[in-house]
């Protein structure tokens, strides 16, 4: 069966492998787990809940309406990045058979209230549909975010994608030198100049207004573990929270586990997006396989 429904879990097997599954939780529509010929991609903490009482630490958590603590109006008393990764979304059933697709929905019917009430007024009308395609080679995440308010509102979206890789130390980022660079951790703004982005400590950055002509790669000893392709999200986030940080998060488990992941985030979260009644919004994540080839012999 390529989708089969287990408990609050989704399971979308390819038509062609059974190794090839990805799995995603009702509770934020979190894929917890993405396997090509049986080989996981993602990095999930062993800590991870699945309970409702937090969002899942790791996979592919969804960030709406905020990305990290914002001051601005109507999102001041907003949690870090909001409730998308907080509610429990609609299954709304298999719309292709080849390459199998699911979709999720969540709207006020379904949100967690407790977190939407506090977006502007706790009023705002919206509807968000979460389309995951499985292929062979590669993972489609998409979203289409509608306003169906008689009012305009704001927001950010991000695909909080945890990879999984062998070793931290030897994992680079490339296609990055020359962006403009938010460091979260130095609290400055500048200009890339390293040519590729390695990690020896704790990384938080955003870098914005990213053509999503450039491909992104997850370098690992010199061969592609990892290629993202965005469409329509021009900022991408790049953290690895280093050994310090992860002692503070109690979900994150192994400690050590900061080792064996890094997490690449496209999004839209340099600025808000208006979205005005009526209208919609699309954008996705598109995840292919590293290609195993050393990079010198491209
Ligand atoms: O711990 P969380 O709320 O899931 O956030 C995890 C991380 O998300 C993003 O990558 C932010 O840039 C980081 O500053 C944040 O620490």
């Amino acid at each position: 069966m390529p989708i089969e429904i287990k408990g609050n879990d989704v399971v979308i097997t390819s038509s062609s492998t059974t190794q090839t599954q990805v799995r995603i939780n009702l509770f934020g529509a979190t894929v917890y787990s993405w396997t090509i010929a049986g080989k996981e991609q993602l990095w999930t903490s062993d800590a991870a809940l699945f309970d409702g009482s937090k969002p899942i630490r790791g996979g592919i958590p969804l960030v709406f309406p905020v990305f990290g603590k914002s001051s601005a109006p109507g999102f001041e008393k907003l949690p870090q990045h909001g409730f998308a990764r907080n509610s429990t979304w609609e299954f709304l059933g298999q719309t292709h058979a080849n390459p199998p697709t699911v979709q999720f929905g969540l709207s006020p019917d379904n949100v967690n209230r407790k977190v939407y009430n506090n977006w502007d007024n706790g009023d705002n009308e919206f509807s968000v549909i979460y389309t995951i395609a499985l292929e062979d080679e590669q993972l489609v995440t998409s979203v289409e975010i509608q306003n169906t308010d008689q009012k305009e509102w704001k927001f950010n979206w991000l695909f909080h994608t945890y990879f999984l890789v062998d070793d931290i130390e030897d994992t680079l980022i490339n296609n990055l030198p020359g962006e403009k660079c938010n460091d979260r951790v130095v609290h400055e703004i500048y200009t890339e100049k390293h040519p590729i982005i390695s990690f020896d400590q704790e990384v938080d950055r955003v870098y914005s207004d990213v053509s999503t002509d450039k491909l992104l790669q997850i370098i690992e000893l010199g061969k592609v573990k990892h290629n993202i392709k965005r469409v329509n999200l021009p900022d991408v986030v790049v953290w690895n929270p280093w050994s310090e940080i992860v002692k503070e998060v109690a979900d994150f488990e192994p400690k050590e586990g900061y080792r064996r992941m890094v997490c690449v985030e496209p999004g839209y979260v340099e600025q808000l997006k208006i979205l005005k009644p009526g209208q919609s919004w699309t954008a996705s994540q598109i995840l292919h396989k590293g290609d195993d080839i050393n990079l010198q012999a491209i």
